[in-house]
């Protein structure tokens, strides 16, 4: 693909200037990895809804515009991931984020019972458990500003290891679940350099570079840590097999919760899935389930610490869902909590956690009059979407309100969860944690910013992070 280089009606698009044999290759690497939104984001200001950059004989033809984004999410057979999910594939393997065809169709459906309304009801109770915990050491800390990013995303991780994986995160694992973070951190940035240094494609020639080695380690030890997890609930589902089913039943509130991976251990009990399936989907929820909700709750106490109006409002709504009661929130109580839903899509809208999705065509499809060739790759820029300012006026501004004032939109002008048949499945996980954890949070606190006015510098990569710290004081209500 890459040395493929036969006319395509691609390049009648816009886009930065190609140069001849290696098109865009050297703009794209000449970007240090933390400045490619940016990038991305000029050539849209430049060249409009729909931009080509062109790497050797590799086309990527990038979508922001809502009519284009709803052909190419709604497509049916056009599902299979663009070429740099392969990157992650000695991570993710077949795991449900990077399959495709029949296999993820499979997948889709085993997995799908996990997300059911009770389940998430009796994850519910963990959730609430963890933002306490968080709550807790807050309060010792005397409204000194902290680094949000950090505390976030242990918070998620403990809560997805326990709600999906059924292990709890004691003190010695810890450091473990430390190693984990931090390699999973690494895993994207290496990620993002290798998709733009066009060489590094090539699995050999990676596999030799400095990037390969060190990318091995990474690699090592998050796949390390999901192995402990799958083992751990191995045993404890061997020793307590009769009992945890009997509870399993009854549900809410038990002892021993039903958790993704009982799913799946039982799901390889019936020969519908093997032990590296298993391991697939363990590291593809482990990292799907904790970093994109990290990123959205982190974005989103910078932005209620800043907007102390949408603060106050939260504040307000969730004193009077409560009537008062000193007692922690039910999933009765997260229903009513419409400003809250507003002001969660507004932080989804300006930060979505996962900026970018790629697909390659399977088959040939049009977009307008533009045909789009089998083998094409395609980027739907999510970021650029929500940043139209036709779409959302004065879009750099957080102002829940537009959500709750029935503008007319575009039905896919907003697509955090992606949309179509490949959207996201933790969708209603993530926000049942977000209005959990923040309602929890702003009940407890007043959240002031360190600097007023301050935002980070962005960076894409799996997930779309702040390159620099976000510091906020939690002052004690
Ligand atoms: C704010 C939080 C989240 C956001 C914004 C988000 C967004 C997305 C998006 C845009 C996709 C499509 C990706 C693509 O096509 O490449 C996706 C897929 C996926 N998400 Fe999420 N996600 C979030 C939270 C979660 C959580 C909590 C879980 C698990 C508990 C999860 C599990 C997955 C999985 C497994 C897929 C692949 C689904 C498939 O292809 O069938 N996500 N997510």
């Amino acid at each position: 693909m890459l040395f493929k280089n036969d006319e395509d009606p691609l390049d009648k698009v816009p886009g930065p200037p190609k140069r001849p044999i290696i098109g865009n290759a050297w703009e794209i690497f000449r970007h240090p990895p933390d400045k490619f939104l940016y990038l991305l984001r000029d050539n849209w200001k430049e060249h409009g809804n729909r931009f080509v950059f062109k790497i050797l004989g590799l086309r990527v033809l990038h979508v922001a515009g809502p009519e284009d984004i709803e052909v190419v999410l709604s497509h049916t057979k056009n599902i299979k991931k663009s070429i740099v999910y392969r990157f992650l594939k000695d991570w993710l393997g077949d795991g449900l984020l990077l399959s495709t065809g029949a296999h993820w169709h499979a997948r889709r459906k085993i997995l799908t019972p996990t997300f059911h309304f009770n389940i998430l009801k009796s994850f519910s109770i963990i959730m609430e458990e963890k933002v306490q915990d968080m709550v807790e050491m807050l309060k010792t800390k005397n409204g000194e500003a902290l680094d949000v990013m950090p505390m976030v995303s242990d918070f998620t991780l403990f809560t997805i290891c326990e709600t999906a994986m059924g292990t709890k995160l004691d003190s010695d694992k810890t450091s473990n679940a430390k190693d984990y973070k931090a390699a999973i951190l690494k895993i994207g940035m290496t990620t993002l350099s290798r998709t733009t240094r066009f060489w590094l494609h090539n699995d050999t020639i990676f596999n030799l570079s400095s990037h390969g080695k060190q990318f091995a380690q990474y690699l090592e030890t998050v796949r390390s840590f999901a192995d402990k997890v799958i083992a751990e609930r191995k045993e404890e589902r061997a020793q307590k097999q009769s009992l945890q089913r009997q509870e399993s039943v009854d549900g809410v509130g038990t002892k021993r919760r039903m958790a993704m991976l009982d799913l799946l251990l039982e799901a390889q009990e019936k020969g519908q899935i093997d032990i590296e399936g298993i391991r697939d989907e363990v590291n593809t929820f482990m990292f799907e389930g904790h970093d994109t909700t990290a990123m959205a709750i982190t974005f989103g106490l910078m932005l209620l610490a800043d907007h102390a109006d949408v603060q106050e409002r939260v504040f307000e709504e969730v004193q009077s869902i409560l009537a008062g009661a000193d007692r922690p929130v039910t999933l009765a109580d997260l229903t009513e909590m419409k400003y809250m839903e507003a002001v969660i899509k507004e932080i989804l809208r300006i930060y979505p956690s996962v900026p970018i999705i790629g697909r390659e065509a399977v088959e040939d499809f049009k977009l307008g009059d533009l045909l789009v060739k089998k083998g094409s790759t395609i980027d739907v820029q999510i970021y650029l979407l929500h940043q139209n300012p036709e779409l959302f006026p004065e879009p750099e501004l957080f102002k829940p309100d537009r959500f709750l004032e029935g503008e007319a939109r575009h039905p896919y002008a907003y697509v955090p969860f992606s949309a179509g048949p490949r959207n996201c499945i933790g969708q209603r996980f993530a926000i049942q944690e977000m209005k959990i954890t923040l309602s929890e949070i702003v009940r407890n606190f007043k959240l002031v910013p360190k600097v007023k006015g301050f935002r980070p510098t962005l960076m894409a990569d799996l997930v779309l992070r702040p390159v620099d710290p976000i510091n906020v004081k939690f002052l004690s209500r």
